[in-house]
């Protein structure tokens, strides 16, 4: 696996307080890896620092197996949650500038921005005012000023809010194709689906340190299974009330429970038995809301 990226042991003090602390993480080149964890939890301040933006009071940050310097940047693309484009500047005007900022020249910014205009449909924004356009297109124009200059690794902060259902998959299936291009991506959302879909690899923060972190697939399996769907001719509503039942939520077909240990699962089995024929029980894996919800205590859903 090649490295694009490792933090060893990076921490963060603003004064007293411990925004990342002892940060070890690894980007493997080519993938995309999910960077999550609750509000406060020390993303952006850790983007901020490989952006060479902060700088880290502890540990070190290394591109490619070397130290990290300003002159990385131009390799990097940041789309950050807090959108900043000038809004009385036009699309071309302020994308060709950023793109200079980065070291492309006027040429092959124009050529590009028109290119990237046209795949996301709003060609006739070139030249427009950014704060003529709807917050959607803001959006996709952002997106299109971190990607502009083919950066080798690209950290996307919360990339499909305030998006419609169309441009969020317009928007998904560009990031695929730059992954499958050879970009790297450290993807943060709160969004867990679109995480769960996405990423290979991921790592979830609490208080700037990494509580679960690994292989997304690896990461469920090593979960206990806590989630069962019953479908029954019968009325279900006992479950609710049977120990070892967390969460009861009725469905169309029968129901669906969250148990407390996945020993609970048999006793679940057996009291369905005894009342008659199941037509499906399935154990299933926890999904990432669930995972994050155990590992960082925050909400999602
Ligand atoms: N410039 C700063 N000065 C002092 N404290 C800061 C500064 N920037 C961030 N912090 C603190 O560091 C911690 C981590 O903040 P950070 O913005 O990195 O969290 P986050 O994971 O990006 O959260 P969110 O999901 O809300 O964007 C927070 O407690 C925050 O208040």
């Amino acid at each position: 696996m090649v490295r694009v990226l490792q933090l060893k042991n990076v921490t963060k003090r603003f004064g007293k307080h411990t925004a990342v602390d002892q940060l070890t993480l690894t980007i493997p080149e080519g993938e995309m890896f999910g960077f999550l964890g609750a509000n406060g939890a020390g993303k952006t301040t850790t983007f901020r620092m490989i952006l060479n933006l902060l700088e880290n009071t502890e540990g070190e940050i290394f591109w490619h197996g070397k130290k990290i310097t300003y002159a990385q940047s131009n390799e990097i693309g940041y789309l950050p949650e807090e959108r900043g484009l000038y809004p009385k500047l036009t699309v071309k005007d302020q994308l060709v500038y950023l793109a200079k900022l980065r070291g492309m020249a006027k040429a092959d910014s124009v050529k590009a921005l028109k290119s990237w205009l046209e795949r996301f449909n709003i060609t006739e924004y070139e030249n427009k005012k950014v704060e003529e356009l709807s917050k959607g297109n803001q959006q996709k124009i952002q997106f299109i000023s971190a990607v502009l200059h083919n950066p080798r690794l690209l950290i996307l902060d919360e990339p499909f809010s305030g998006l419609d259902p169309v441009n969020v998959e317009m928007l998904k299936k560009a990031v695929i194709e730059l992954k499958q291009s050879g970009t790297s991506i450290i993807f943060s959302s709160h969004r867990m689906e679109h995480v769960e879909e996405l990423c290979r690899f991921l790592c979830i923060m609490k208080h700037g340190k990494p509580v679960v972190e690994g292989d997304l697939t690896e990461i469920k399996r090593s979960f206990r299974k806590k989630n069962i769907t019953i479908s029954a001719d019968y009325d279900l509503t006992f479950l609710s009330e049977t120990a070892g039942v967390v969460k009861y939520q009725e469905t169309q077909q029968g129901c669906k429970l969250q148990i407390a240990s996945s020993e609970d699962a048999p006793v679940v089995w057996k009291l369905l038995t005894e009342k008659g024929f199941v037509n499906k029980f399935e154990v299933e894996e926890p999904t990432l809301n669930d995972i994050f919800i155990e590992k960082a205590g925050e909400s999602y859903a």
